[in-house]
């Protein structure tokens, strides 16, 4: 760090009241060093100086505008001020006091000319903050300067610079210099006027904003002139001035005061009169400070609009356009402005919100539904755009407005998917609740289905109208953020479900009616079956019409709280008949299976072939007729078999009919075809004749055994045999009774029985008796069998030409085979 950088970061440290003092304690270094060193002392440190006391070169000696400028106003904290800021500028001829007013005046630290060198001190333009007020001061390099000798561009490039952005001009001229065309600048001016007019003095009749005041401060007035003399001189220079500028030809008849306001004071000699300088200074500080004063001269007209965050990149576009001799349209160059600066605060705005945002859409976008989502987005929206009305509404008004309504825009196309998800999400999430809410109330036995159907329903649209409403709430609808589509959709599904669980409630229901009604045919036509008489079919279908009656009369009434449509009902009344129908048919199917069927025969010709009329079982005697009693039993048990082959009752009006089903869904199995008529057949005749010849075979072998029961009593040995015994056996019993041999082993014989009996031997010795007798038996049969036997017999029914015998045939064959057999054992 070199001397003057120290020395300068010394002075920033402890500032100085009056530059001239410091001038005078230092080492003769400039002020103008002093200012760079300030400069170089913020960049070496990297950091803008924040004193509200430092200064910064705006435009530097090549022209050059500052990139710095927007962070030096941030850190005098104007940053945020809006409107609340003035600029005021000095113009004046080179070391004419200019930065020593500005220094009294605002409290600036603009470096100040050395007496003794008597050298340009301000280079370019440089700006400080007034202290504690928020004033932008320019200090503008001096006119007439003697460093760019002929080369007046600079000064007119600066004049027409600080003409555009500043709301006072502090025109600086000594007194002597009055009614001087150079020495007052009037030349310059003239320039100055006459570009100004060019360039923005259509625009400047439209509105107020580039109004300016020219405020001619005469220094060293020594007050033997009077002031309003002076200012009545300078007045005339001016008009004289305005009067031969070249006019464009639309402000031809533009005037002075049009553009200009013109304020004039003078203040005494700095060195031979400073007390009367100092409080002539402080009258004027007040000009500035107090808007109370009479004489306040930043009057709200000569504001040039321009929001503080935005006048570094205003005043850099207006030197651009100054430094390229371009037409400089102050108004064109506030919009350019507003445009920039209102897309940056949009941006600004806008990458905040979707950082907010952002958090949210992951979760809608798995499917999730985000409590208070509505809620959250408003208040991101109303932050953003506050943020961006905040910074923004100060710029051009219609600027602002458009880049408005476009982040607007762009806000709420990235709120709109978050919104159209969180709808969905609440769809879903509804109709899954309505779902289980369905199968919560249809639990258990009493619950009326449209009762909980419509409870469901309401809840669901409530619950969907509630999550979407307080969606909507960030946008508005006409921007498509309509939800009721969306509650169609749902509506629908809902239905649908709806509809589903009641085609489910209804098969459920028509099954257990089904259940039930299987229970309730199954048992009468078991006992119809158990006893038939020619009129079963007719108490069969009877019981099937009852049962069905009830049945439906019970799905009827469930199906009111079910709401089912007429249609509905036709169908599951049908779907009930024809379970009905094929429910008895089975049970019908099982009662007349073979082997149910043959022992019922069995049964039936038993009762009335073994048992009389009494129900008591027959003994046969010789003379009964067997014949005639196994034919009659054996016709009436026959007759059965017909009766059982088909469904056919006496009253026709009795066999059901059957409707086309209302809705014909493919049949999914062999259960599902339903042919009715096929169902009234039993047996085929197939069956029959295959049932009657077993019953036949088991008919005969009871006959035969009748028979037999009949030979067995006929072959008992008559009373008188025992008779004839006695008598033709006493000469061997008396042989017995005296031979001591005989006796001996007779009384052997009793005493042996007589010990059996008391050890209780008799019954398994009978036991074993029987068992070898009955085996002796058996042996003796088998051979008497074989001895006898004849084909025949074992072939009761054989097969004629005509496939069966005739009844006559059937008596005679059996009265043959009876005899025949008769006569065999005999
Ligand atoms: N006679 C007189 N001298 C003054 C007055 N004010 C300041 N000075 C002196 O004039 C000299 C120039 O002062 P500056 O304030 O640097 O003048 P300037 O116009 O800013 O100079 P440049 O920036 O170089 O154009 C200094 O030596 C001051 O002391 C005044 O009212 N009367």
């Amino acid at each position: 760090m070199d001397m003057n950088v120290q020395s300068a970061q010394n002075l920033l440290r402890d500032p100085p009241k009056d530059i001239k003092e410091i001038m005078d304690a230092s080492t003769g270094q400039t002020k103008a060093a002093l200012d760079v060193a300030r400069a170089n002392v913020a960049s070496i440190n990297g950091h803008t100086p924040s004193g509200s006391k430092e200064i910064i070169q705006i435009i530097n000696d090549e022209k050059e505008f500052t990139k710095d400028l927007a962070q030096q106003i941030n850190s005098w904290g104007l940053r945020d001020a809006g409107f609340g800021y003035d600029i005021v500028a000095v113009f004046g001829s080179q070391s004419t006091g200019k930065s020593t007013l500005l220094n009294r005046l605002f409290g600036t630290n603009f470096g100040v000319m050395d007496e003794a060198k008597r050298q340009q001190t301000t280079k370019g333009i440089w700006m400080c903050k007034g202290s504690d007020m928020n004033v932008l001061v320019m200090d503008v390099e001096g006119a007439d300067g003697r460093e760019r000798g002929e080369d007046q561009d600079f000064e007119r490039k600066a004049a027409l610079f600080s003409l555009a952005s500043s709301e006072v001009m502090i025109v600086n001229l000594w007194e002597h210099q009055v009614g001087l065309y150079q020495g007052a600048n009037m030349g310059l001016l003239k320039t100055v006027f006459e570009v100004n007019l060019g360039l923005f003095g259509k625009r400047t009749k439209d509105g107020p904003n580039q109004r300016t005041l020219l405020l001619f401060v005469i220094r060293d007035h020594l007050g033997t002139t009077p002031l309003s003399n002076l200012q009545q001189t300078l007045t005339t220079d001016l008009l004289r001035i305005w009067d031969s500028l070249s006019k464009p030809s639309e402000v031809a008849d533009a005037k002075l005061e049009d553009y200009f306001d013109l304020a004039f004071t003078g203040l005494p000699h700095k060195i031979l009169a400073a007390d009367a300088f100092e409080s002539e200074v402080q009258e004027l500080r007040k000009k500035f400070v107090d808007k109370t004063n009479e004489g306040y001269y930043f009057k709200s007209g000569y504001h040039k609009r321009i929001p503080a965050d935005g006048v570094a990149l205003y005043m850099e576009g207006i030197w651009e356009q100054v430094q390229s001799n371009k037409d400089l349209d102050l108004p064109t160059q506030q919009e350019l402005l507003a445009q920039f600066r209102c897309d940056e605060i949009s941006s600004v705005a806008l990458e905040e919100f979707n950082l907010q945002a952002k958090s949210r859409r992951r979760p809608v976008e798995t499917g999730n539904v985000v409590e208070g989502l509505g809620k959250l987005m408003s208040s991101w929206k109303t932050t953003a755009l506050s943020r961006y009305d905040r910074d923004a509404s100060r710029y051009h008004n219609g600027v602002y407005s458009r880049k408005r309504a476009e982040l607007l825009a762009a806000i709420d196309s990235s709120l709109l998917p978050l919104f159209v998800g969180q709808l969905k999400n609440i769809h879903k999430a509804v109709l899954v609740e309505f779902k289980s809410e369905l199968a919560l109330g249809l639990q258990g036995e009493s619950y009326n289905f449209a009762e909980v159907v419509s409870s469901a329903k309401a809840k669901s649209e409530t619950n969907f109208s509630e999550g979407a409403k307080e969606a909507a709430a960030a946008g508005n609808e006409q921007d498509g953020w309509s939800w009721t589509e969306e509650l169609e959709l749902l509506r629908e599904e809902v239905q649908a479900v709806a509809d589903q669980f009641r085609s489910d409630e209804t098969k459920k229901m028509v099954n257990a009616i089904e259940r039930s009604l299987k229970r309730q045919i199954a048992e009468p036509v078991e006992v119809l079956f158990i006893k038939p008489t020619p009129d079963i079919w007719d108490s069969v279908l009877i019981t099937y019409r009852d049962v069905l009656l009830t049945a439906e009369s019970k799905y009827l009434q469930k199906a009111k709280s079910f709401n089912c449509t007429a249609e509905e009902n036709k169908s599951s009344l049908e779907t009930l008949r024809r379970r009905a129908w094929t429910a008895l048919r089975t049970k019908i199917g099982e009662l007349t299976s073979d082997t149910v069927v043959l022992g019922r025969l069995r049964t039936q010709f038993e009762e009335q072939f073994r048992y009389d009329v009494h129900g008591v079982p027959r003994v046969w005697k010789p003379g009964d007729d067997i014949d005639a009693a196994f034919r009659k039993a054996r016709d009436e048990t026959l007759e059965l078999i017909p009766l059982y082959a088909k469904i056919n009752p006496k009253d026709e009006s009795l066999v059901p009919s059957f409707n086309d089903p209302v809705s014909t869904p493919a049949p999914t199995s062999d259960e599902d075809i339903f042919d009715f008529s096929s169902s009234l057949v039993i047996f085929p005749e197939t069956k029959i004749i295959d049932l009657s010849t077993r019953f036949r075979r088991d008919a005969d072998a009871y006959y035969v055994e009748a028979k037999r029961s009949m030979v067995s009593s006929i072959a008992q040995i008559p009373l008188w045999m025992y008779g004839v015994l006695v008598v033709l056996g006493w000469n061997e019993a008396m042989a017995v009774l005296f031979n001591p041999l005989y006796f001996t082993l007779l009384l052997i014989s009793v005493a042996g029985a007589w010990i059996t009996i008391q050890l209780g031997l008799v019954g398994p010795l009978f036991q074993v008796a029987r068992t070898v007798t009955n085996e002796v038996q058996r042996q003796a049969t088998k051979k008497l069998r074989e001895q006898f036997a004849e084909p025949q017999l074992n072939a009761p029914i054989p097969a004629s030409s005509g496939g069966s015998r005739n009844s006559t045939q059937e008596e005679d064959w059996e009265d043959k085979e009876a005899s025949r057999y008769e006569r065999k054992l005999r």
